[in-house]
């Protein structure tokens, strides 16, 4: 992460009340035992340590004839070698004897080696007689076999005692598959949070209701909802709230007592009707405020008790912006998120424009990747940089960092892109 130098005085750039918001909401102490069906992106709250070698034994990669190299040499000066087999291993059904000398074992992919072999030859590489007795391997082929071919030896994937997944990772489908291949059927993880969404506002309406004449429909509670479900939390809709003190003081109040988070947008602006502060303040305490980031500067951390409430700011750009990049990572590290799985992943790319702008705030730019005339890919942004502009997010396919004291891009100029699949709600 770039390091916030340059910050308009009064705004806290975003690493520094990231950190401080690490430091001072804790890390939430409610985990759960789950299913492993269950499991895809929740936050590992174990380390899961390997209890078994895989795999267990040594076994064979490929379909062929396990067999002794030192049964090789009996290869005569021209010519071929014929060797009787002397049984079938096949996955799950093993060759139980020792190879007997001079002999070779029909194998299965995955079947166990048996005792005494130490080489696998493919089974398109010899030739075996019409009633699969005996094979015959052609001295070329002979030549080219070396000790250990095609066998997968025990432990070769996973070594028994080592750390496996490290409590804190966010469960991918390779993470889940992996505990599974130590026969464990349930892991403990993060439970998920409880986290109250509503949005605030009397232009407002709910969508599936009449507009009335001047009003906009309520898309901010959806966006939010999407990211929060996005990261595995438990999400209650309460819908819209007016701007009204005595309405929202009683709405926060309430949701404080049985969630571990409120997350709202609007009203946290210096506006008349922005009651959020002064009702934050009324039943708890307010921790910080406005952010040096664009969008999303007016940006509200509180607390109700044990509650903490976000307040993200109402334009539906902001919104997202601020709820991707700092209640997400936030609410992950609640849920004992290891840094690295709360990571926002940045690629270096030629810009493919011309910008000037005011430093002092973090600027993201909606932007996709482009490939230019000379075949090179470059990174792009919507044609306006307005925080109103919801369909600007639908059009971009990640966003153009812009750090604190940059003034200006020249085209072929590096700058960070953040691919939407590099933020951890989507
Ligand atoms: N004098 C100042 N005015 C403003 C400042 C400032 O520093 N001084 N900051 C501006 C910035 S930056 C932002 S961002 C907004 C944030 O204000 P609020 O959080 O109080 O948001 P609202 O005023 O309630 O709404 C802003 C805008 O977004 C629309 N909106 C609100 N909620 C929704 C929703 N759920 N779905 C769709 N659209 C929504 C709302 O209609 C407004 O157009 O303040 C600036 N002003
Ligand atoms: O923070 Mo505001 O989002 O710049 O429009």
């Amino acid at each position: 992460m770039t390091s916030g130098s340059g910050s308009q005085p009064g705004l806290t750039p975003l690493d520094v009340a990231l950190r401080l918001a690490c430091e001072q909401v804790p890390v939430s102490d409610l985990i759960e035992t789950r299913e492993l069906t269950e499991c895809h992106g929740a936050i590992l709250r174990e380390d899961v340590i390997a209890a078994i070698n895989v795999p267990s034994v040594d076994n064979s990669a490929m379909d062929g004839y396990a067999l002794r190299m030192a049964d090789l040499a009996l290869l005569p000066q021209t010519g071929a070698l014929t060797l009787p087999v002397a049984g079938v291993a096949l996955a799950g059904h093993p060759f139980i004897d020792e190879i007997p000398t001079g002999r070779v074992v029909r194998i299965a992919t995955g079947a166990a080696i048996p005792h005494g072999a130490d080489a696998v030859i493919i089974q398109e590489n010899v030739a075996a007689s019409a009633d699969e007795s005996e094979i015959r391997i052609e001295r070329a082929v002979i030549e080219r076999v070396r000790q250990g071919d095609n066998i997968r030896r025990a432990g070769e994937d996973v070594k028994q005692g080592t750390v496996l997944l490290p409590a804190g990772k966010r469960l991918r489908p390779q993470d889940v598959a992996v505990a599974a291949g130590q026969g464990r059927a349930h892991l403990v993880v993060a439970r998920p949070l409880r986290v109250a969404v509503f949005s605030t506002g009397d232009e407002l309406a709910a969508p599936g209701g009449e507009l009335p004449p001047g009003g906009i429909y309520d898309s901010n509670r959806f966006a939010m909802i999407g990211m929060m479900r996005a990261i595995g939390c438990d999400v209650t809709d309460l819908g819209l709230l007016r701007d009204d003190f005595a309405v929202l003081q009683a709405a926060l109040s309430e949701a404080a007592d049985n969630h571990d988070v409120i997350l709202t947008s609007g009203g946290v602006s210096v506006g008349k009707a922005d009651l959020l502060k002064p009702v934050v303040d009324s039943l708890g305490s307010i921790e910080a405020w406005k952010l040096a980031i664009k969008p999303g500067k007016p940006l509200m951390r509180g607390r109700i008790g044990d509650c903490l409430v976000l307040g993200l700011p109402g334009n539906p750009v902001s919104v997202m912006v601020s709820g991707l990049l700092y209640a997400v990572p936030l609410l992950l590290h609640m849920m004992g998120a290891r840094i690295e799985d709360r990571a926002i992943v940045r690629f270096p790319m030629p810009a493919g424009f011309n910008l000037k702008r005011r430093t002092g705030r973090r600027e993201w730019l909606r932007a996709r990747l482009h490939r230019n005339g000379n075949g090179q890919m470059v990174a792009l942004p919507f044609h306006s940089s307005s925080s109103g502009v919801l369909s600007s997010m639908v059009w971009a396919e990640g966003l153009i960092e812009l750090a604190e004291d940059r003034a200006g891009v020249q085209q072929g100029e590096i700058v960070d892109y953040i691919p939407f699949a590099g933020l951890q709600a989507f």
